[in-house]
């Protein structure tokens, strides 16, 4: 098992994962291996996850052989993912490889980077655009951002998410990399999801970057400044 629970996240500790951290982090990465990487990773953490939130059972198989049994993961059907525009959209792609059948919604949420952030740690942040599908009480659901900075994006999103009548049997919220500040919040605004995460960072800048980081996930995914 590859998965270390800590005091406010599961951290993902397989060491592929760590490797293509290590690379996302590299300034030398440029933007094809950065969204190539961030795809990988996205599949290594549904894997993970796979294999520590979800059940298997032992089914009957028939082989050309004979009968026999194997395992079997339940509730793969099940499974709804979020991406939170822009940046998570190749970490879905990723995820999507472990788990193809799953519903998605999509939440455009953005900080508004230029008014900088508030006294008590946090960016205003412009939710645009909201789809989501319906979510069921047997979902899994998969809230997927690479990168939880102060957790403003993360706690505006959960609030749309849980808003209405959404009460999913899990409610999983992953990020690649993670500012302490922020898992803090959303593990506090949010007793209901439980944070997974690849690596919890040291801190957050004055601009509200994390660090060590690896800078702007959006921008060098995207290839914009
Ligand atoms: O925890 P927070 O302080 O809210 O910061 C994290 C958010 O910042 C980035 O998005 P950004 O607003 O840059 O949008 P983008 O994905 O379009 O680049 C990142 O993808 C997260 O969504
Ligand atoms: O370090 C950070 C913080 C927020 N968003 C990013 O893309 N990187
Ligand atoms: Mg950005």
């Amino acid at each position: 098992m590859s998965v270390e629970h800590r005091e406010h996240a599961a951290v993902i500790t397989h060491a592929l994962a760590q490797h293509t951290l290590t690379e996302l982090r590299s300034v030398e990465t440029e933007q094809i291996a950065f969204r190539k990487g961030l795809v990988r990773l996205g599949r290594i953490c549904g894997y993970e996850i796979i294999d520590t939130w979800l059940e298997t059972e032992e089914v009957p198989v028939q082989t050309p052989l004979t009968e026999t049994t194997g395992p079997e993961i339940q509730g793969l059907d099940d499974v709804v993912i979020v991406n939170v525009l822009r940046a998570a959209t190749p970490f879905v792609e990723g995820l999507l490889k472990a788990f193809p059948a799953a519903r998605q919604g999509v939440i455009s949420a953005s900080r508004d980077e230029s008014a900088g952030m508030d006294e008590d740690g946090s960016f205003p942040i412009s939710v645009e655009y909201v789809k989501l599908p319906e979510i069921r009480p047997e979902d899994t659901v998969i809230v997927a951002d690479p990168m939880l900075a102060t957790g403003s994006t993360l706690s505006a999103v959960l609030g749309h998410l849980l808003g209405g009548e959404a009460d999913p049997e899990q409610l999983l919220v992953l990020s690649a990399v993670s500012a302490p500040t922020g898992l803090e919040r959303i593990d506090e605004e949010f007793d209901e999801a439980e944070l997974v995460t690849v690596a919890v960072d040291d801190h957050l800048n004055d601009e509200g970057f994390i660090v060590p980081g690896l800078g702007d996930a959006g921008d060098r995914a995207f290839r914009t400044e």
